[in-house]
């Protein structure tokens, strides 16, 4: 079942903005051809909590506490296509639930369900592993590639793993994925031979590698400047309206968040607020271009 998406202005948008920049983006979006249609649920959680045992501790740190994304709860699940980041204040429970999103971390307690598939405490390290790998991309603030092998190599990698595609079709795959994050040129580069933008172009054609329903991202954009930081965002959001890939991202920085259809605050280990952007985004982006040419 399918849904359009209903915009509203939430006032925690305003806050970082001159009324001239909301006026503009109300202007862009009164313009805008298309409603962005997302999917159906693909992500839900329920009653999920994470506490960690500190050896030589008698209390448990309390990294998540009854975490809910679903139809009946207050805050509902992740629909296909949507973009959605993940705020809040440093050791809120930001990268845990993002973790335990992609299986990298399990709950202590509760139910984590992946396109119909359940994840609880009792899930096997070889599922995860395999779900993991059929339908989820991970790009890290830190790149994360292989340092001796060269930016083909690195993309070619995940579908090696799978083992699905033939050497031809992997090559081919790899070099198509390389050409759209717009590094044709950069093939046999070696990751050092790379800037902090290009590698991280890398990382995301890496996570595209096995064509992943959903994309999490941890801070990607957290060690880039200005510029890149917008064309990564930029690219990013090409993929995610293109090819309807669910983007979960967790950011500390309220700049990009015109780039996500929701916001989800995370505080003190739980969710403490959601907000939806009315602002359409393949607009945004333009503008947000355009006002940076203008700075
Ligand atoms: N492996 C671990 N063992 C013990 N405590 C942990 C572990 N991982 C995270 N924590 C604690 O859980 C809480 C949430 O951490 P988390 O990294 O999820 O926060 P965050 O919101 O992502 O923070 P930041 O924005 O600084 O990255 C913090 O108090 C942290 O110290």
């Amino acid at each position: 079942m399918s849904r359009i998406l209903s915009w509203f202005r939430s006032e925690d948008f305003k806050s970082h903005k001159s009324q001239e920049q909301i006026d503009a983006e109300k202007k862009l979006s009164s313009e805008l051809p298309f409603e962005k249609e997302l999917g159906e649920v693909i992500v839900t959680v329920q009653n999920i909590f994470k506490h960690y045992k500190i050896p030589g501790r008698s209390d448990n740190v309390r990294a998540l506490e009854d975490i809910n994304l679903h139809d009946d709860a207050e805050f509902y699940g992740i629909r296909r296509g949507e973009f959605v980041m993940i705020r809040g204040p440093s050791g809120g429970g930001k990268t845990t639930l993002l973790n335990i999103i992609g299986t990298i971390d399990k709950p202590s307690g509760g139910i984590l369900e992946i396109m119909g598939e359940p994840v609880t405490q009792e899930s096997s390290d070889n599922y995860l592993a395999d779900l993991r790998l059929r339908k989820i991309g991970f790009v890290f603030q830190t790149f994360n590639l292989i340092a001796t092998m060269s930016a083909f190599e690195n993309v070619e990698l995940p579908m090696t793993l799978i083992g699905k595609l033939s050497r031809t079709e992997r090559r081919k795959r790899a070099k198509e994925l390389l050409k759209m994050v717009g590094l044709e040129d950069r093939i046999t580069h070696l990751p050092s031979e790379l800037s902090g933008g290009e590698q991280q172009r890398v990382t995301i054609a890496r996570a595209l590698a096995n064509n992943p329903e959903i994309l999490l991202l941890d801070e990607p954009t957290g060690d880039l400047d200005t510029r890149n930081t917008v064309e990564i965002m930029d690219l990013l959001l090409n993929i995610n309206l293109n090819q309807m890939t669910t983007c979960i991202m967790v950011t500390h920085n309220p700049d990009v968040e015109c780039y996500a259809d929701r916001v989800l605050y995370v505080s003190d280990g739980k969710f403490e607020r959601q907000c939806l952007n009315q602002i359409q985004t393949p607009l945004m982006y333009e503008h947000y271009n355009n006002y940076l040419k203008t700075k």
